[in-house]
């Protein structure tokens, strides 16, 4: 059963949409990654399931019952936008008061496990005011997860986290879907730490889902590719391009290089598309004389895929292919 299942949601501001006829899907003990472009709609639908703002259309059912359910809104922890903390109060006090919202019959030892959950036990007694940016999103997901939710909902959770507070971060989602069971439903534009996590993925465009699929379908959906370091790429990658059908020329960073044009910058290896077998690829490199440095295996991430996704919806398929440093039979002359 989907801890959460909207059909044509719909919100409109100012008669403009913000979400469109939405539909979602959102199974129990999921990771849900929900994507999408700056104003799309993510927050809105997220506020829409919490019953924050109100819906012009559509239906949202939450464990399965109505999202207008009293019962089930209390099951709910939220982190949107800013975690709603007096700035005068300490930590603990403004814990304490949703605690006493919730109706928990032990605070302290509830406040005391929801800030060990996310490495702030040191900041109980500091004024929520003058902690970090870091520190207030911590105490914003320990907020969310008082009095233990079956189902989170966290909108960029993840927002000015250092390095330990992302990692703390993730292992907490971790274990609480694996060990607990909690459905988290995610926001997040840092994709490369969103697929460390997720199960599931929610593509959203323009107010209007335009995929949904699990961890498991990303992977198969991502191309596989040959990486190919050798000791002169462009050469390499032209004379690559004479055998397979695409090929890209990778900067230091391993993204591939706009243009053909830059030629002369320099290179992070190559990517070659539609080869089955690196052997192959390297026995065609050494008989043109080239050496191979490294070669390996490898697939796109969630980020690319995304990427070309984005360029797809915006100008139809195959776009991606214009963005890259592309070596096919139709490039150079060739
Ligand atoms: N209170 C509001 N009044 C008018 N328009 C709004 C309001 N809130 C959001 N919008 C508009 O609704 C659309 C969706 O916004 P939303 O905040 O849901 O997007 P988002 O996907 O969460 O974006 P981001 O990734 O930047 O946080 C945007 O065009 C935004 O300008």
């Amino acid at each position: 059963m989907d801890a959460i299942a909207i059909e044509g949601l719909t919100k409109t501001y100012r008669g403009i949409p913000a979400v469109d006829n939405l539909t979602m899907h959102v199974p129990r003990g999921s990771i849900y990654g929900f994507i999408g472009e700056n104003g799309s709609g993510k927050s809105t639908t997220e506020k829409l399931i919490c019953g924050l703002l109100t819906k012009q259309g559509g239906r949202v059912s939450i464990l399965g019952r109505p999202g207008d359910d009293p019962l089930v809104r209390s099951r709910l922890g939220v982190l949107i936008e800013n975690p709603g903390c007096f700035p005068d109060s300490t930590v603990y006090r403004n814990l304490f008061m949703q605690a006493l919202n919730l109706g928990l019959p032990n605070p302290d030892k509830e406040i005391r496990r929801v800030l060990s959950l996310v490495g702030m036990e040191s900041a109980a007694g500091q004024k929520f005011g003058k902690c970090s940016l870091g520190m207030k999103q911590r105490i914003g997901v320990a907020q969310a997860l008082m009095g233990h939710p079956d189902v989170l909902v966290l909108d960029e959770p993840i927002n000015g986290l250092d390095a330990d507070g992302i990692r703390t971060i993730r292992e907490t989602l971790l274990h609480l879907a694996h060990d607990e069971g909690v459905t988290v439903l995610i926001t997040s534009h840092v994709l490369g730490e969103l697929s460390k996590i997720a199960t599931h993925y929610g593509i959203i465009r323009r107010g209007h889902m335009i995929k949904e699929m699990t961890a498991a379908e990303l992977e198969t959906e991502c191309q596989s590719f040959v990486y190919v370091a050798t000791e002169d790429d462009w050469r390499a990658a032209q004379v690559l391009a004479r055998r397979w059908r695409r090929v890209e020329v990778l900067d230091g960073d391993g993204q591939p290089i706009h243009v053909k044009s830059s030629t002369g910058s320099p290179t992070g290896g190559l990517r070659v598309y539609d080869a089955l077998d690196s052997e192959d690829v390297s026995r065609y490199l050494f008989e043109h004389g080239l050496f191979v440095r490294e070669i390996r295996m490898n697939r796109i991430g969630l980020e690319e895929y995304y990427l070309q996704l984005m360029d797809e919806q915006r100008h139809g398929p195959g776009a991606r292919m214009n963005r890259a440093a592309y070596y096919g039979p139709n490039e150079d002359g060739r």
